[in-house]
Parts: C-alpha cells; sequence; structure tokens
C-alpha cells in the first residue's frame, strides 16, 4: 500500500492495555513525519457516543426487569446494537472524509471491541452472538490495519487501579480474563483483516517503538 494514500488503523486491546495513551502516541510520531493524521475513538464523540458513554459509567439504566430489583445496564443486544449505530454514524461523519482526503484515521477501538465485548457478555456458548454483530457491522469500512495490544489481565487491572478512575460497565476482572482470551485469538475472529499484536508489557516508549514498528510494517512505500 502506499504511504501517500489515506488509510485507517485501530488500536484494540482490553480495558488498561494502553489503547487510549498508544493512539495519542502514533498519532503525535506520524504527525512530526508530517502525515495530516485524525486521533479518533469509540465510544466517539458524536451523540450516540456520548450517549453510550453515559451507559457505560451508569448514569443511563434499564428499568428494574423485576419489582425490588436493582436498575442495570441495558443488555448486550441493545449495546450492540448502540455501539454499531455509533460506528457507522463515526464512519460517515470523521472516517471516511478524512480519508478521503489522504488523510489517517487512528481510532482507539472499533469493530472488534463489539465482537469482543459484546459476544463475551452475551453469555452464549455459540458463534450465533458474533455472527449477529458482524452482520450489524457489515458496512463499517474496514480498518487497513488493527493493532492489538496484549497484555495480561492482571497488569492491566493495575493500569487502570492506578489511573484511579471508578470502574466502568466491563471492567470486572472476570470480564477482562475473558475479554483477554478474545483478543489471543482475535485473527480468527478477523480473518479477512490485518492485524498485528504487540506485547504491550513494557514501559510506554517501549509499547510506541513496538506500535510504530507493526504500523511501518504495514504501511512501508
Ligand atoms: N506501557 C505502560 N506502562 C505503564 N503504564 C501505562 C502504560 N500505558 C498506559 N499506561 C497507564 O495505564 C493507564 C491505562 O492506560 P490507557 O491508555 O488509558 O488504557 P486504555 O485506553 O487501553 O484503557 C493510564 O493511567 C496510563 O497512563
Ligand atoms: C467500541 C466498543 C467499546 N466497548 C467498550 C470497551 C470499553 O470498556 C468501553 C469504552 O470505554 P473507554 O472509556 O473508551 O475505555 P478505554 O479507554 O479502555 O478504551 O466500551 C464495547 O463494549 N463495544 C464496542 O463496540
Amino acid at each position: 500500500m502506499s504511504a501517500i494514500a489515506g488509510h485507517f488503523v485501530v488500536l484494540e486491546g482490553i480495558d488498561g492495555a494502553g489503547t487510549t495513551t498508544q493512539t495519542a502516541k502514533l498519532a503525535e510520531a506520524l504527525r512530526r513525519e508530517g502525515r495530516r493524521v485524525r486521533a479518533t475513538r469509540e465510544p466517539s464523540d458524536g451523540p450516540i457516543g456520548a450517549f453510550i458513554r453515559q451507559v457505560l459509567t451508569g448514569r443511563i439504566v434499564a428499568p428494574p426487569t423485576a419489582p425490588g430489583e436493582p436498575p442495570s445496564a441495558p443488555g448486550w443486544e441493545t449495546m450492540a446494537l448502540l455501539f454499531a449505530a455509533d460506528r457507522m454514524d463515526h464512519v460517515q461523519s470523521e472516517i471516511l472524509p478524512f480519508i478521503a482526503q489522504g488523510g489517517i484515521v487512528i481510532s482507539d477501538r472499533y469493530d472488534a471491541s463489539s465482537l469482543a465485548y459484546q459476544s463475551v457478555t452475551s453469555g452464549h456458548a455459540t458463534d450465533d452472538p458474533l455472527s449477529w454483530i458482524r452482520s450489524l457491522n457489515r458496512y463499517a469500512r474496514r480498518p487497513d490495519l488493527t493493532i492489538v495490544l496484549d497484555i495480561a489481565p492482571d497488569s492491566a487491572a493495575e493500569r487502570r487501579a492506578h489511573r484511579g478512575e471508578a470502574a466502568q460497565l466491563y471492567e470486572q476482572n472476570e470480564v477482562q480474563r475473558a475479554l483477554a482470551a478474545f483478543y489471543k485469538n482475535i485473527t480468527r475472529y478477523l480473518p479477512n483483516d490485518r492485524v498485528a499484536t504487540v506485547d504491550a508489557e513494557a514501559d510506554l516508549e517501549t509499547v510506541h517503538a513496538r506500535v510504530l514498528d507493526a504500523y511501518r510494517a504495514a504501511f512501508a512505500s
């Protein structure tokens, strides 16, 4: 692929893997080389993304399912639909226009997160949720490269604790362990995509250098 053409890169991983940090650092490095770069994220900063963030922080809940039960987060199906709607809005309003102008879009999370988080929390042992989630995202532009930050759930939990923010919807150790196992097998779930897995158990700069290497391997001119 030409180094001049616009392209789309995604960073993925469990919560605390470092996707926010490494998205910013990759964007900064490419900007220093004179490239036009847009760093973005999902849930996006659009209206549906803002709504989802309120669900993730518990400010929006579904009504109790029975008298006396506490309110809870909407079910995985509703979450999958919300994330898919946010994604299409994100693609149409931010991602495609920027790529069309020859820019590089780097997104902190994309549809691999839906495949991982919504299938893991579905409680189904079959591939059924995965094929449904895949079909919801059928028209979302494929990334040219997905970089997965691979980290042990315990290390990521430590980083989250250090960050000192209230735990969001999926930030429970059991869920994160299942997600880590899912991301280990990510190529099985994205068979037609270019995916690079990077060891994220190192200091910021070392992980950044590994991310940059994975980027350059994919987009060498
Ligand atoms: N390689 C690293 N080593 C140590 N701490 C890190 C590293 N990368 C990120 N952090 C810190 O860990 C926390 C989680 O990182 P963040 O980028 O927010 O992860 P994510 O977006 O994947 O949840 C932050 O406080 C961040 O400063
Ligand atoms: C994009 C996406 C994110 N998520 C989850 C992953 C995170 O737990 C959360 C996003 O919260 P965020 O605060 O952005 O977390 P992080 O900085 O760790 O990426 O939403 C899904 O469950 N499905 C999705 O499709």
